[in-house]
């Protein structure tokens, strides 16, 4: 860390990746489908995927396997999990792309002095990549994954980590997500959330008590404004 960034903390912009500022959902319906059926196993359809998405790729696998009525230890898994992520990690960006207006809403908050974070439950190995191929990552001061803290989204570790490692203060920082973990982890935080209702979620943002809720990036800041102390 900067010595610049150290004195000079300021509020983060949490984001969650998947569902709500990448469509990764295509790419990860192949890959899941890719597997299970190299396995014997039936395709699950799509939006069915959508419900299983949030909770990071060894979790989308197992809910795979118990969709098709398979039992599965980690033992069992380890191999089909290598497979599952040297074939998305090779797919990352066919079709994923950033959602619309995410681009510019970034540079107009980092503009507003806002330091910017991305905290995914995603591991590591394949967020990385996947900011770099969509040239997101130099939007961002901090980029946690699931696996970056003993513990994922959604404990308050890896948001509280997210703003550490950014420089900033939890003061007036904010998360941004679209599913329960995201919700519940800032509140485990203390930070409130603003919730995108274009994500994947097996409940509708709205019924999960958000701070607030947006249908596009162009409302964000208004949305920030009205939670920031
Ligand atoms: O399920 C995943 O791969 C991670 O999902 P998230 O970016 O919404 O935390
Ligand atoms: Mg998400």
């Amino acid at each position: 860390m900067s010595s610049e960034k150290s004195t000079d903390r300021r509020p983060v912009i949490i984001f969650d990746l998947d569902g709500t500022l990448v469509s990764s959902m295509d790419d990860l319906v192949v890959t899941l489908n890719v597997i299970l059926t190299e396995e014997g196993h039936q395709a699950i359809p799509p939006e069915s995927v959508q419900t299983m998405i949030g909770h990071g790729a060894k979790v989308l696998l197992q809910r795979g396997l118990e969709a098709n009525g398979v039992a599965w230890t980690e033992d069992s898994i380890a191999p089909m999990y290598g497979n599952f992520l040297a074939h998305y990690e090779a797919h990352i960006a066919d079709h994923t792309r950033p959602f619309p207006g995410v681009v510019a809403c970034l540079e107009r908050l980092k503009a507003r002095g806002f330091r910017l974070a991305v905290c995914t439950n995603k591991v590591e190995r394949l967020t990385m990549p996947l900011l770099a191929a969509l040239d997101l990552t130099r939007h961002f001061d901090a980029i946690v994954g699931g696996d970056s803290f003993d513990k994922p989204k959604p404990d308050a570790a890896p948001v509280l980590g997210a703003i550490e490692r950014s420089g900033g203060t939890k003061a007036g920082s904010v998360m941004v997500g679209d599913s329960v973990t995201d919700i519940d982890a800032a509140r485990a935080a203390g930070i409130p959330v603003v919730a995108v209702d274009f994500g994947y979620t097996p409940v509708p943002v709205n019924e999960l008590n958000p701070d607030r809720v947006i249908s596009h990036f162009d409302a964000l800041e208004a949305a920030l404004d009205a939670v920031i102390d």
